[in-house]
């Protein structure tokens, strides 16, 4: 992780000068999606970096300590050796960015990792994911359990109510506890973009989070009918360069929701490279949430090597 945001105080004047031409959004979103992809071992290269930038995630009312144990074990070894041997990456140590499991489960997570020897982070949503709409003080509690059990990472969830009735002060000052109570692990803030109406509510909110000190701001949870699109993501990351060109601070990106395919995602790396330049392409700036993500990128890694896409049985971790 990069140097932490400290966040500012709330300008409010700058969030409520805050207009979004909606057009110009869609036609951007529409070029970085037309771009020509990468072939083969650029496109390989692509892949890997994208393997690197996943929080790979269980967020499931059935995980229990074994499942999240073989997502551990699939983050601490993401793409088969004899894979990575043949492109000559083996010895690169390619995991995961980190696995993103419920509060409940960060022990688990924890004790698989240690046991693994490895110093992958384990991050947690919080603060009454997905819907956020428990009391503040049970929301608070969960973050100081979460970190107490380990997890070195916070994904919150902002208070969906407050953003909807333009009540930026108090959603600043959750947010703002919310970091406090997070100590030194690092906080994602999870906007649920589809359930904030406007491009501009989500861009006011995006800035609302990082005055008040986020480290990531993440679109979804993954549990919203809309979860991460292109348009929001020009949005947010427009927030993001705003924010850093006024106060110097670099605020990291996550997209999080329905992200199922290898493409995609060498197209979200595109929307970073375009949008926030080279230096937001990487683990400590971007992420990628995803539970399946993985699953196709390895398959077309399988198919750059052996050109032939595999059986079932021959990716059984997937
Ligand atoms: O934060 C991560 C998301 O909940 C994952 O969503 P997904 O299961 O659609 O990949």
């Amino acid at each position: 992780m990069s140097a932490r945001n400290p966040g500012m105080h709330l300008d409010l004047e700058w969030v409520s000068k805050v207009r979004v031409n909606t057009q110009a959004v869609l036609k951007r979103a529409q070029q970085i999606q037309g771009r020509k992809v990468a072939k083969k071992q650029w496109q390989a290269a692509w892949l890997l970096k994208a393997v690197t930038c996943i929080d790979l995630t269980t967020l499931a009312g059935d995980d229990t300590p074994s499942n999240v144990h073989r997502l551990c074990m699939k983050a601490t070894r993401p793409i088969r050796h004899d894979l990575l041997k043949s492109m000559d990456m083996h010895d690169k140590g390619i995991t995961t960015a980190a696995v993103c499991v419920y509060p409940s489960r960060v022990a688990d997570a924890v004790k698989s990792l240690k046991a693994a020897n490895s110093s992958l982070p384990v991050a947690s949503v919080a603060t009454g994911f997905p819907a956020g709409q428990t009391p503040l003080k049970t929301r608070l509690e969960e973050v100081r359990l979460a970190v107490k059990d380990g997890a070195t990472e916070i994904d919150i969830v902002i208070n969906r109510t407050l953003a909807l009735t333009g009540q930026w002060a108090a959603l600043y000052d959750e947010i703002r506890q919310f970091r406090e109570a997070c100590e030194d692990a690092h906080m994602k803030t999870i906007l649920a973009v589809g359930e904030l109406g406007t491009f501009t509510n989500v861009y006011k909110a995006s800035l609302v989070s990082m005055m008040a000190g986020s480290d990531f701001i993440k679109t979804s949870t993954g549990k919203e009918s809309v979860n991460a699109t292109y348009p929001i993501a020009i949005v947010m990351v427009r927030a993001i360069r705003d924010y850093y060109l006024r106060t110097g601070h670099k605020v990291g990106f996550k997209p999080a929701g329905g992200i199922r395919t290898a493409q995609e995602s060498v197209v979200w790396l595109t929307l970073m490279k375009e949008e926030l330049g080279d230096e937001w392409l990487d683990p400590h700036l971007f992420r990628l949430g995803a539970s399946s993500l993985l699953a196709d990128i390895e398959r077309q890694i399988y198919h750059y090597v052996t050109g032939r896409y595999p059986a079932y049985h021959e990716l059984p971790m997937a």
